[in-house]
Order: structure tokens, then C-alpha cells, then sequence
């Protein structure tokens, strides 16, 4: 697969050493699929994708998906019944050429063809408005399950190669199930065409049926051909793609429009989106040329065998074994028989290429993309006692531990403050303690059960966490408080919760107070500062009231007097809580218990602040690195 999935080293920008971005493409199933794209294989899934489709609509609307099929039923049987009807008004018609008066004996026949068509014309219209109704919910539900679903992965997922990726073609699955019943639809209506001229044709020259199949044939296996050329192109420029989706977020997003422009680095970017959409083009150039020369193939073929058929309609006329009336039914049945087999070739290659899309889709909501939660189901209570028992930890892929034999506990009523240098693991460590993530070995417990044995949402029920990076969510100021679950005091433990974290005097001077939108200006919203958010961010975990509040970097955009506030509250906090505390700011660590020090991922000392700061080690290393920057300025004891 590795070689399908390369990308040409022909862009228009030179490459520099160094690693190249590389998406780990988890296609391994989908190239397997492609080599499996057989006439055979098509035939055989087709009747299973139309099922799937109703079974879908059936899902969102019964009361339409029942008229559908209806309609579409009625309008097989009307197409046959006008198809039979012809013989008998082409024979009175033609007789009337030497009789007038047989005219009116082709009258009934002509009323049937007149009925038939204008009802089919009406359920034709009711037809397209069903399945323009039923698309865009379809396409809603697959989107709702999908998302269900991703809600549902472990949170290692994220970390996981390939589970992005099993995202993006869910996601593309989610896109076209919209088509999928227009297509299903289609192709039952094109099978019905055929079906109804077959039986005509069957029964007036049966001899011509072969020669009806052999018309259809060649082009089917000419679209299933040209249908594996595309998707093997759409496999191969899989990187590129993801690379200009990628480019099309950085290059659009506020986050980095400041630095886009400081760093002119627009044009930089701009060549690297030039250049994957190059690869893309030609890809998709060479794969359209080699489907236009097969379809060609398949459709000289098909014209070969439509020219026998007619000379066979020819010859079964002038060897007199049909009349001239039943020679123009068959014209009306051939044509609608060729109509009819067009229809299917055409929309059951649609329906196949959104067939595995779907099953992209399918694949990630039954195993929320390989990642479902899957674990225990013991409800905790608020918990008295977390700790980690020589906790091992890597993330998926990683080449190496981050956390090694770790030991650390936290109970009710304590601040633990866990410091250490960058990178040295104390956020992954969080990550544990809050059941987010499972240890590779050793065990988390919460009142000494494993959190693999716990019921993951009623953990997070009891679990608090304000993260480096937290959620800005476009939502009210009481919104992004409360997150949509209010306590039984409403606005009074809002206000209560924002007075601790100082988010007190951000909602303030908010247009409308608790009711105003935290959104970009762009939504209606307000706009607030870092720091704003951040405490607003701190206001959330506390109204939270959970038995575990974790804290990594709460106050790293907070000035002195907001940070101070906080620091002052937290015993408070701590009084029915276990409280976990991450900070770089050495000062903080004071109105902890005790204070974890980690290096490397592993815990290398504990102790009191005033232990800590009085032996030799890493904490009192980097306390007096913080002191010296004051003791320079010559600020020490300053008021
Ligand atoms: N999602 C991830 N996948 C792989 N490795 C990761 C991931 N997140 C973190 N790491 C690695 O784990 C190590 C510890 O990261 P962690 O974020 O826990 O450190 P930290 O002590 O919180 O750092 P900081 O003080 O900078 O916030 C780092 O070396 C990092 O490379």
C-alpha cells in the first residue's frame, strides 16, 4: 500500500531536509476493497447497499419511506402495464391505416398509455420530493451517530494514528448518505424500467433477451472498471488532501493570523497549497483519462451489441415472425429496456462509491473508530483517596515511557502541588489521575478501586479539571459556567463559584451579565482577554463541586491580584476536596500540603514547601532560579 499512498517528489517547492509531515494513513482496508471491486462483488452488494439506504430512511421517517417504496412499486407495475398497452394501440393504429373506424377500437388502449403515464409523471414528482426530504435528515441522523460516537472513544484515541483519519472518511460518509436514497431510489426505479420492458420483450421475442443482456454488460463492467481507477486515485492523493485541509485551517483561523503576518509567512504557505493541489490535479487528471479510455471501450462494445439486437428486430420483422405492431412495442421496450439498464449501471456505481463511504462511516460508529470506551461499570462516590500505584505510562505510538513506576496519592481535604520542568510529565500524570486516560501498567485507583473498573462518566461526574488549554466555549458567561448542568442554588453557585476565580469581575462589566455571549464578535458574541477566559475557566471547575478538582496551570494568564485570590481560596476549596495542582510559579506551591517534584517522569522527591526549599534538589534549584531574577533587581523585601 506504501507505494499507493507515496507522494511524487515533483512539487513546485523545493524540499528541505527534515522531516516531511506524514499522515499515518490507515487505508490498509480500503486499497484491499479497491482490488476487490469486481463486476461480481458489485452485483452481490448492490441489493445489500439499497436495503441499507431504506433501512435508513426507515430510521428517520417511516411514513415516508413507506410512500417511497409505494411509489416506486406502482410506477414499476403502470411502466409495464403502458409498455402492453402499446401492442394493442400500435395494431389498431395500424389498421386504422386502411380502416378509419378501427381507430376507435385503439381508443381504450391509447387511454390506458395516456393514464398510465400521467399517474407514473405525478408519482415520478412525489418520488423526487420523498427522497428530498428524506436526504437531508438521513444525512443529519449518520452525523448525530457519528459524533455519538466520537464522544464515546477514549481519549487516548486522539493519539492514536489513524483514528483522525477514520474520523475524516466517517465524516465523508456522514457528507453522501444524503445521496444514497436519491440513488437507491433511482436504481429501483431503473431496475423496475427493466424489469417491465423484460417482460415485455420476453414475451413477445424472447429470442432478443440474450442480445438485451449482452447491450448492458460491457458497459457495467466498464463504469465497475473505471469506479476502481477512481477510488485507487482517491487513495493515492489521501496525503495531499489531508495536507491541504490542514493548510486551509492554519492559513484561515484567528489563532495564527497574527503570526501568519509578523512572520510574512503567507506565501510560504501558500506554494506548499499550490503544490499539494498540483499532485492532487494530476492524480485526478491521469485517473479521469484512464476511465474515459475504458468507458470508451465499454461503450463501443455495448453499441455493437445494440446494433445486432436491432438487426434481429429487423429480421424476426421481415421473416414475418412478428407483425408490425408488435415491432414497434418492441422498439418502445427495447428502448426503455436500454434506459432501464443505463439507469443501473449509472446509479449503481453511485450508489457503491457512497456504499463505501458509508462503510467508512459504519466502521466508526460501531467501534468509535477502534477506541470505544470500554470499561468498568462501579458508580464512584466523591472520592476520599486517589492515588497511582507504580504507573507506567506511554502514548500510543510513542517510542518511549513517559511516566515511570510513578507512586502519588491525594486525599480529601489536601492540596497536592505537583512541579517539575517541562515535559517532565505532570500533565500527563492529571490525565491519569482523572481517569482520561488508563495507565500501560500499574493502576490509578479512586477509593482503591481501578479506575478501568469505574463507570468513565460517573468518574468525570466527580472529577473537576481546569487544563493548560481549556474549552472557550460560544456560549453565554452562564453557560460556560455551569456547562449546561446547574446546581439546584442556579445563578446564586454560579455567582458564588465566579467570586473564587475572580470571574466575579469579568461578568461584571459584561453587557449583559451571566447572559452574555462569550463568542467572537463575528457570532454576537463579547471577546475576552486570556485571563478572562481563564478565570471563567476556573469559575467552571469550581461550580463543578466534584470530589477531585485538578489544576494544571490555572493561573498562567491571571495577574498578580486575580492569581492571588485564587491562591487564598483554595483552602477553602480543599475542605471537602481532593485538590492536584500543577504550576511552574514556585510561589504557589507554598499553600500546598505537600508539593510532588517530577523529573523525567518520575516522582524524585516530596515534601513541605519549607522542607522542600531548605534541602538540596531539584525544587529548591529552580525556587532559588525564581529568586535569583528578583534578588538581581534588587527588589527582595521590597513592599
Ligand atoms: N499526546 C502525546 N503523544 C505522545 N507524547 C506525548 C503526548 N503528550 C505529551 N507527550 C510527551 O510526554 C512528555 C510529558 O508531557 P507532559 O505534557 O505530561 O509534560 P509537562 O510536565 O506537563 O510539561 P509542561 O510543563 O511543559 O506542561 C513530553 O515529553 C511529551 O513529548
Amino acid at each position: 500500500m506504501a507505494d499507493e499512498t507515496a507522494v511524487t517528489d515533483t512539487d513546485a517547492t523545493p524540499r528541505q531536509h527534515g522531516e516531511e509531515l506524514t499522515f499515518n494513513f490507515s487505508g490498509g482496508d480500503s486499497a484491499e476493497l479497491a482490488r476487490h471491486l469486481t463486476g461480481r462483488s458489485l452485483a452481490a452488494r448492490l441489493p445489500a447497499l439499497v436495503r441499507r439506504s431504506f433501512a435508513l430512511a426507515w430510521a428517520v421517517d417511516r411514513r415516508s419511506t413507506i410512500t417511497l417504496l409505494a411509489c416506486q412499486v406502482i410506477s414499476g407495475l403502470l411502466e409495464a402495464l403502458g409498455l402492453f398497452a402499446t401492442t394493442a394501440a400500435l395494431s389498431a393504429l395500424i389498421q386504422s391505416a386502411h380502416d378509419p373506424a378501427n381507430l376507435v377500437a385503439a381508443l381504450p388502449s391509447v387511454a390506458v398509455l395516456a393514464g398510465a403515464a400521467g399517474v407514473r409523471a405525478v408519482l415520478g414528482i412525489a418520488i423526487q420530493g420523498l427522497s428530498n426530504r428524506l436526504g437531508p435528515r438521513i444525512s443529519r441522523e449518520a452525523e448525530y451517530r457519528m459524533l455519538h460516537a466520537a464522544t464515546g472513544a477514549e481519549m487516548a484515541a486522539y493519539d492514536h494514528p489513524g483514528f483522525n483519519d477514520r474520523y475524516d472518511k466517517a465524516d465523508r460518509g456522514v457528507e453522501v448518505s444524503r445521496d444514497m436514497i436519491g440513488q437507491s431510489q433511482n436504481l429501483v426505479s431503473s431496475a423496475a424500467t427493466l424489469a417491465a420492458a423484460a417482460v415485455v420483450v420476453a414475451a413477445l421475442a424472447p429470442i432478443l433477451l440474450p442480445l438485451l443482456v449482452l447491450t448492458a454488460v460491457p458497459q457495467a463492467l466498464a463504469s465497475v472498471a473505471g469506479e476502481r481507477v477512481t477510488y485507487l486515485a482517491t487513495l493515492r492523493t489521501f496525503h495531499d488532501r489531508r495536507m491541504l485541509s490542514m493548510l486551509r485551517w492554519h492559513l484561515s483561523h484567528k489563532e495564527q493570523a497574527d503570526q501568519i503576518r509578523t512572520d510574512t509567512l503567507a506565501p510560504y504557505l501558500l506554494d506548499k497549497y499550490r503544490a499539494s493541489g498540483a499532485r492532487v490535479d494530476r492524480t485526478v487528471d491521469e485517473a479521469a483519462w484512464q476511465r474515459a479510455k475504458i468507458s470508451l471501450l465499454g461503450s463501443a462494445v455495448s453499441g455493437l451489441a445494440a446494433a445486432l439486437m436491432w438487426a434481429g428486430v429487423m429480421v424476426l420483422l421481415g421473416t414475418g415472425t412478428i407483425g408490425a405492431a408488435v415491432a414497434g412495442t418492441l422498439v418502445f421496450a427495447l428502448r426503455s429496456a436500454a434506459g432501464g439498464l443505463h439507469g443501473i449501471v449509472g446509479y449503481g456505481t453511485d450508489l457503491m462509491r457512497t456504499g463505501r463511504y458509508l462503510d467508512d462511516w459504519e466502521e466508526f460508529i460501531a467501534e468509535a473508530g477502534g477506541q470505544r470506551l470500554d470499561r468498568g461499570s462501579i458508580v464512584p462516590g466523591r472520592p476520599r483517596h486517589v492515588a497511582l500505584h507504580q504507573v507506567t505510562y506511554r502514548y500510543p505510538e510513542a517510542e518511549s515511557d513517559t511516566l515511570h513506576e510513578v507512586d502519588f496519592e491525594v486525599r480529601q481535604g489536601e492540596i497536592v502541588a505537583v512541579v517539575g520542568e517541562n515535559g517532565s510529565g505532570k500533565t500527563t500524570l492529571m490525565k491519569l489521575l482523572s481517569g482520561l486516560n488508563l495507565p500501560t501498567t500499574g493502576v490509578v485507583t479512586w477509593d482503591g478501586v481501578s479506575t478501568r473498573d469505574l463507570d468513565p462518566h460517573a468518574l468525570w461526574r466527580e472529577c473537576a479539571v481546569v487544563p493548560q488549554e481549556f474549552a472557550r466555549w460560544p456560549m453565554t458567561a452562564r453557560e460556560n459556567i455551569t456547562l449546561g448542568q446547574p446546581r439546584p442554588e442556579a445563578d446564586d453557585a454560579v455567582r458564588r463559584a465566579a467570586a473564587t476565580s475572580g470571574a466575579d469581575a469579568v461578568i461584571t462589566v459584561l453587557r449583559s451579565g451571566l447572559n452574555t455571549l462569550l463568542a467572537r464578535e463575528w457570532w454576537g458574541g463579547v471577546a475576552l482577554s486570556s485571563g478572562q477566559w481563564q478565570r471563567i475557566a476556573g469559575a467552571r471547575a469550581i461550580h463543578r463541586d466534584a470530589g477531585l478538582l485538578v489544576m494544571d496551570e490555572p493561573t498562567s494568564d491571571l495577574d498578580a491580584r486575580a492569581e492571588h485570590r485564587i491562591f487564598t481560596g483554595l483552602r477553602e476549596l480543599a475542605k471537602d476536596r481532593a485538590v492536584v495542582l500543577v504550576t511552574h510559579n514556585l510561589s504557589n506551591t507554598a499553600v500546598a500540603d505537600r508539593i510532588v517534584v517530577m523529573e523525567a517522569g518520575r516522582v524524585i522527591d516530596q515534601g513541605t514547601f519549607t522542607e522542600l526549599t531548605a534541602r538540596p534538589g531539584l525544587f529548591r534549584d529552580l525556587w532559588l532560579l525564581q529568586h535569583d531574577r528578583i534578588s538581581s533587581a534588587g527588589l527582595e523585601g521590597a513592599p
